[in-house]
């Protein structure tokens, strides 16, 4: 496609080059004067028509933060039979696009996307970016949190400048900045970055930055359900660069690109990605009642969905079905796929969450000691008592059951299979 001489200009205007900061407001800019010039391109192949000209993208929200962007309006003259057609475009575009997938899309959520991805192949842009984003601290992959004013924890978000003064104070040279790991880009358009600080004395860093650092299974469960993912990636992105930093194949260091998100060895030309293991999880029905199970390891009363990693080469229904059978000796008859979740216990997990059924004339248990401390069939009642429970049951109180914390998918498994229950209950 041609880009004729100005909007060359105006392209590279917009571009990041040295000395200019990458925002998440460039990048769209950039993609919006590519795209004016490229539907210039497409036009002049289609129609010559000298009395078309392209205006720029236009842009509506249907809702929420969600801008779609129609593509570029022509203009026509007044008088010309095609004005009334380009005047009620706009309207038939608006009410095309909330029927069909609009053939472009530059919502924020796009903007801050490809933004985080130019900052992944720029190391002088994602350095820039570090500058003016916020760093969220870990101490041996710890996070720091702090306590709100309402009693809640969050993460705490420093800006560079404070991190600097903290290193400072405890006589560091600034240099561990340079570790900081990319973890993707706030909805005020910052991005957002995470570092170690392990080297340094804890205590006063905590008290240097008015927080604490909190074991991640503490604060996974501390933090609101939309902040937990975020501590979770940070510590899943440091734990693995700290453990990738040679290369496997020649001993060789491998080099980490400025954003964190890949390390390279030169000798053998190996690129390593952070990485992630599969691991299904089902929660088991006969139609009526479901199926939990719990291992030796969990605290008292605790009982889960059944799951399990997933073998190379295996499908998720493959995995799901073995695991089944290994576990508890059932065959699944059908498998209904529900939603995913990065685990970062004990290590990073990629759960992949389904529904299983199983044939109501064969749910006899043979359970794999080996595997499970005991699995068991549960009814609705049962299951819905033991989603009002508030606490883990104490030492010496009687046996109750208790489900996995709501941060966990076999929870949100569970839950969906109560409101499945209570919906076919509600219809019979
Ligand atoms: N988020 C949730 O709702 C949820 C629910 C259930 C299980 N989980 C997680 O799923 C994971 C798997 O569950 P599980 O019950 O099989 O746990 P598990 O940790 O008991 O693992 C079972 C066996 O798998 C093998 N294994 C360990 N790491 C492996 C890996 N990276 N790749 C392949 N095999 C490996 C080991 O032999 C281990 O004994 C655990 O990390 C668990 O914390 C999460």
């Amino acid at each position: 496609m041609k880009i004729r001489a100005e909007e060359e200009e105006a392209v590279a205007s917009e571009a990041p080059r040295e000395g200019k900061r990458l925002t998440p407001d460039s990048v769209q800019k950039v993609a919006d004067l590519r795209f004016v010039s490229s539907v210039k391109g497409q036009k002049s192949k289609v129609s010559s028509s000298p009395r078309s000209s392209v205006t720029g993208p236009h842009c509506r929200t249907l809702s929420g933060n969600q801008v779609w962007r129609s593509p570029a309006v022509t203009c026509m003259q007044v008088g010309d039979p095609a004005h009334l057609r380009a005047m009620l475009r706009p309207l038939r575009l608006l009410l095309s696009g909330l029927q069909t997938q609009p053939s472009r899309c530059c919502s924020s959520f796009v903007s801050r996307m490809r933004y985080v991805n130019r900052l992944k192949e720029d190391d002088e842009a994602c350095a820039a970016a570090l500058k003016d984003g916020s760093i969220f601290l870990f101490h041996r992959l710890s996070p720091l949190l702090r306590c709100t004013d309402v009693g809640t924890f969050s993460p705490a978000a420093l800006t560079c400048s404070d991190v600097q003064s903290v290193l400072q104070r405890l006589g560091s040279d600034g240099s561990p900045l340079k570790e900081a790991v990319l973890i993707g880009c706030s909805e005020q358009n910052q991005a957002q970055f995470c570092l170690d600080v392990g080297e340094l004395d804890q205590a006063a860093v905590e008290e240097a930055s008015q927080g604490s650092f909190i074991d991640l299974r503490k604060a996974f469960f501390l933090l609101p359900a939309a902040e937990a993912p975020l501590v979770s990636k940070g510590q899943a992105l440091l734990r693995w660069h700290q453990s990738t930093r040679f290369c496997g194949a020649s001993g060789q260091p491998a080099q980490r690109n400025r954003a964190g998100s890949q390390r390279f060895c030169s000798s053998s030309s190996t690129v390593y990605y952070p990485k992630m293991s599969a691991v299904a999880v089902a929660l088991v029905s006969d139609g009526k009642r479901c199926l939990l199970g719990r291992q030796p390891s969990f605290p008292r009363g605790l009982y889960s969905a059944l799951a399990g990693f997933c073998d190379m080469g295996e499908t998720l229904e493959e995995a799901l079905c073995r695991e089944v059978a290994e576990e508890v000796g059932l065959e699944i008859q059908s498998i209904s796929y529900s939603s995913s979740q990065h685990w970062p216990f004990p290590h990073s997990s990629f759960m992949l969450g389904c529904h299983a059924l199983v044939s109501p004339a064969h749910t006899q248990l043979c359970v794999d000691r080996s595997e499970l401390e005991d699995a068991r069939w549960f009814t609705v009642d049962e299951i819905t008592r033991a989603l009002q429970v508030k606490a883990p049951p104490r030492r010496g109180d009687p046996p109750i059951l208790w489900l996995p914390p709501k941060h966990a998918l076999a929870n949100r498994l569970i839950r969906e299979w109560v409101e499945q229950q209570r919906k076919s209950e509600g219809g019979a």
